[in-house]
C-alpha cells in the first residue's frame, strides 16, 4: 500500500493548558482530497495548526509521507512539502499580488520541474495576473483567496491544507474555489479541505473526518457519510 501522504497518529494538543485535541487520527492518501468537518471551535484549525508546527503535538506522531515532522519546526515542515492556506487569507497586505507569490516561491520537495510558478498560478487565475501590481490589501475578499492559494502552490506543495477558504466569500465566488480545489485535486494533489459546510465538500472529498470537540467522531469514505451519519449530531443544523 502506498505511503500516506499525511497521517496523524493519537495526536493530543494544547493551548495553554487547554486540551484541545484529544487522540486525534486520520490518514490523507497520497492524491486523495480528505474533507474536515466540525463544528465552531471543534479543532480544525488546530489540527491544521499541529500539521505545519506551528502548534507542537505534546502527544502522538504527525508523519508526512512516512517521515515523522512532529517535532520538526514550521521551516523544517514547510520545506518537506506542506503548504496551509490558512483560515482568514492572511495575505501580505502592503506586498503587491506578484510579491506576494514571488516570496512563497520553492523548489518541490526532491528537486525536479516545479509544477507551480509565476505563469501557471497566473494561468489558473488570470485575475491575479491582471492585478499582479497592485497591492494585496486593495484585492477583493476572492481575489485575496485566490491569491492566498496561488501563494500555497508557488511553494510546489506535496500536501495542501485549505482552511476554510469559503469562509466570508460570496456564493458565486465560492463556487469558483470550488472549481479551483476540483482542479487542485485532478492534478494529483493530496489535499486537506477544512469546512463547517458539508455540502461543500461531499461533491469533491474521497473522505469526511468529522470532528467534534477535539475528537474524531467519523472518519470514512464519503458516500459512506454522507447516506449514514446523522450530520445534524455532529454539525448542527444545516
Ligand atoms: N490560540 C489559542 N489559545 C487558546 N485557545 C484556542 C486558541 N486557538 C483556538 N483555541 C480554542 O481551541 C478550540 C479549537 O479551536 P479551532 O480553531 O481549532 O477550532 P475550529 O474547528 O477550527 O473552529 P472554527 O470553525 O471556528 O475555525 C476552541 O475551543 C478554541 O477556542
Amino acid at each position: 500500500m502506498a505511503t500516506d501522504a499525511l497521517a496523524l497518529d493519537a495526536v493530543d494538543a494544547y493551548y495553554g493548558d487547554s486540551h484541545i485535541l484529544q487522540g486525534v487520527t486520520f490518514r490523507l492518501g497520497q492524491g486523495r482530497l480528505l474533507g474536515l468537518l466540525g463544528r465552531n471551535g471543534a479543532g480544525k484549525t488546530t489540527c491544521m495548526n499541529v500539521t505545519v508546527g506551528l502548534v507542537p503535538p505534546r502527544r502522538g506522531g504527525v508523519a508526512v509521507f512516512g517521515e515523522a515532522v512532529g517535532r520538526l519546526s514550521p521551516e523544517q515542515i514547510a520545506l518537506r512539502g506542506v503548504a496551509l492556506v490558512p483560515q482568514g487569507r492572511r495575505v501580505f497586505r502592503s506586498l503587491t499580488v506578484r510579491e506576494n507569490l514571488v516570496v512563497a516561491a520553492r523548489k518541490p520537495v526532491g528537486g525536479g520541474a516545479a509544477a507551480w510558478t509565476l505563469d501557471t498560478v497566473y494561468a489558473m487565475f488570470p485575475r491575479l495576473d491582471e492585478r499582479k501590481h497592485q497591492m494585496a490589501a486593495h484585492l477583493s475578499g476572492g481575489e485575496q483567496q485566490m491569491l492566498a492559494i496561488g501563494r500555497a502552490l508557488m511553494s510546489n506543495p506535496r500536501v495542501l491544507l485549505m482552511d476554510e477558504p469559503s469562509e466570508g466569500l460570496a456564493p458565486q465566488i465560492v463556487a469558483d474555489v470550488m472549481v479551483t480545489v476540483r482542479k487542485l485535486k485532478e492534478s494529483g494533489l493530496s489535499i486537506v479541505l477544512v469546512e463547517q459546510n458539508p455540502k461543500l465538500v461531499f461533491d469533491v472529498a474521497d473522505d469526511i473526518v468529522i470532528l467534534d470537540t477535539g475528537r474524531v467522531a467519523v472518519a470514512a469514505p464519503t458516500a459512506e457519510v454522507e447516506h449514514g451519519v446523522d450530520l445534524g449530531r455532529y454539525l448542527g443544523v444545516f
